[in-house]
């Protein structure tokens, strides 16, 4: 099977992938897989596959926003992908939920646009209960500041003329928020595969994102290159 918006052969795709906003990040992560090959650019989709531990795994990058990203999902799954994990960045809405440290997200709060036009009004975007405990007990052994608990995913990154619901999630105890994690959580529950995410934390959501916002410092390469390992060492030995 053709999967026409990757330009990639289902046949050349493994079961376990990551996927990431950031093309540039699917190339780092890439670098971590014995005789990786780049399969595929097209548009934002960007798509490597190698050896983890001897097992085969692809990276896929899926762009920025729900819609598009859940072209990239969609496609996967058809190609037979039964394994995703979402390796992304987030804004923290808790003071203890530092910058350079990781969330693993157990369930999304759904303000994007894209879960409310495939799935009813009140289901619940979670992650499989599975991969998320590798996630989390991986994370306890690593020397990096981790939490765990619910994300919310938002379709707007700059706010308009209506204001962002920081405050509102912030009360309600939610760690993070980004743009995917919602879309996949909710895909991959209605089309029966398993699915995680771990985001780095790139500093307080309701800092202002125009003038304080750099996903590119020392401190979130450091994150991001723990998270990276976590979520490939998550990937591999999944039977156990
Ligand atoms: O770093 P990634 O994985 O792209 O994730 C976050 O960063 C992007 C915004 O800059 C959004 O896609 C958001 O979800
Ligand atoms: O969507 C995002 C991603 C990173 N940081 C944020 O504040 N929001």
């Amino acid at each position: 099977m053709y999967l026409p918006n990757l330009k990639i052969d289902a046949k050349d795709l493994p079961e376990k992938v990551i996927v990431c906003g950031d093309p540039e990040r699917a190339k780092l992560i890439a670098e971590d897989l014995d005789d990786s090959k780049l399969l595929a650019q097209n548009r934002e989709y960007h798509t490597y596959a190698g050896f983890y531990q001897g097992e085969y795994i692809a990276v896929v990058s899926h762009g920025v926003g729900s819609p598009g990203a859940a072209v990239c999902f969609e496609q996967l799954i058809q190609g037979g992908v039964k394994y995703l994990i979402r390796v992304g960045t987030a804004g923290s809405y808790q003071k203890e939920v530092k910058p350079g440290s990781l969330v693993i997200s157990t369930a999304a709060v759904r303000r994007d646009g894209l879960s409310s036009q495939i799935v009813p009004e009140g289901f619940p975007a979670v992650a499989d209960l599975t991969l998320t405990n590798r996630l989390i007990e991986l994370s306890k052994s690593q020397s990096i500041d981790s939490h765990h608990g619910i994300t919310l995913t938002l379709d707007v990154f700059y706010q308009g003329a209506i204001a962002f619901p920081h405050e509102e999630y912030k009360n309600a105890g939610v760690l993070a928020v980004e743009m995917e994690i919602a879309s996949l959580f909710t895909i991959a529950s209605i089309r029966g595969v398993r699915a995680a995410a771990i985001v780095a934390i790139d500093g307080y959501a309701d800092a202002d994102l125009a003038e304080d916002y750099n996903p590119h410092t020392d401190q979130m390469k450091q994150a991001i290159e723990m998270e990276k390992k976590i979520a490939l060492e998550a990937l591999t030995n999944t039977d156990k």
